[in-house]
């Protein structure tokens, strides 16, 4: 248990930052949009191995939602959050007002290619844009040392590489492994939104996605693995399945007739209407 402290002003952030510094002390971020489940409590776990002081910070960002309907949707739950940061041991909770990130006149974007393209990217037009530019916000607001990230949202995280790179912005960037529920369902905060039904049936997403996994592994063709795994998540329940592909791990190139390097194979689709997403490794032998 912390003395959870919860901000609002971006200036109220970086004092704070600014006097644990000061003290000698490391500074790590775990970005969310709340609606807190063990996935974001494992991030927060390991920002405390890692470092002195631990800032989560919540803002539902409407730059990286490309369906109002989705926005609208979307859980939020800050007292219950704030409990279990502090049930956590996080030192801060930032919860920005809409102006300290979207200041009237607001005008730049940040959009990083490459990575972005494909996968989530093609189906959520606009939607790293409004990620790669809020994160980027929340580490020159935060002037965190490190910054702790889900491979649940890989793509995601490849991006916010590639944008703290290319912007020389000093933020060590941790990866760290998706939290699954019992039956193999990555924890998401959107799992919330599945009926009791939907739930059952949602854990033949990771069943089918560590079995191609293995399949691709022991050499199987990839386009024959790919093929009947999408078929086995429609006759499922899946409504669709917006793209099951085998990429690079670390570029995130399409990968289609051979598997030499260590690569991720990623799934979006619909559960009724709910869009999940999942992804698991592939290695090559
Ligand atoms: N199951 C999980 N395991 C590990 N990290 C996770 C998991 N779920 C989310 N995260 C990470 O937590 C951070 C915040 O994610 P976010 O608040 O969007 O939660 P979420 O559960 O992914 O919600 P949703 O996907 O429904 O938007 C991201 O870095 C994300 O990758
Ligand atoms: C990184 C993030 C907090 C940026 O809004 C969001 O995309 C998320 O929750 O994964
Ligand atoms: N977890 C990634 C945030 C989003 O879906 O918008």
């Amino acid at each position: 248990m912390s003395n959870l402290v919860v901000l609002r002003r971006r200036d109220a952030l970086r004092e704070k930052v600014r006097e644990w510094k000061q003290q000698g002390f490391s500074v790590g971020l775990v970005p969310t949009m709340g609606a807190l489940h063990e996935g974001h409590l494992s991030l927060v776990a390991k920002a405390l191995q890692e470092t002195d002081r631990v800032v989560a910070t919540l803002f539902i960002n409407p730059k990286q939602f490309n369906s109002a309907a989705d926005l609208a949707a979307y859980p939020r739950t800050e007292d219950d959050d704030a409990a279990m940061l502090k049930a956590a041991g996080a030192h801060c909770l930032y919860v920005p007002d809409g102006d300290q990130i979207y200041p009237p006149g607001f005008a730049t974007n940040i959009s990083v290619s490459g990575v972005s393209e494909g996968l989530c990217g093609a189906f959520r037009p606009g939607h790293f844009d409004g990620v790669a530019t809020i994160v980027a916000k929340l580490f020159l607001q935060s002037e965190a040392d490190k910054a702790f990230f889900g491979e649940k949202d890989f793509q995601q995280l490849q991006v916010v590489r590639r944008m703290a790179q290319d912007l020389d912005i000093a933020v060590q960037i941790f990866g760290c492994p998706t939290v699954r529920e019992a039956d193999g369902l990555a924890m998401s905060s959107r799992n919330r939104r599945l009926s009791a039904k939907e739930r059952a049936m949602a854990a033949v997403l990771p069943e089918t996605l560590f079995a191609a996994s293995n399949a691709i592994e022991a050499g199987e063709s990839i386009p024959a693995v790919l093929h009947a795994a999408r078929d086995k998540i429609l006759a499922g329940g899946f409504k669709s399945v917006e793209y099951l592909e085998l990429r690079d791990a670390a570029t995130l190139t399409p990968i289609t007739d051979e598997l030499v390097r260590p690569a991720r194979l990623l799934v979006a689709g619909f559960l009724g209407a709910v869009r999940l997403i999942d992804n698991v490794q592939v290695t090559p032998n």
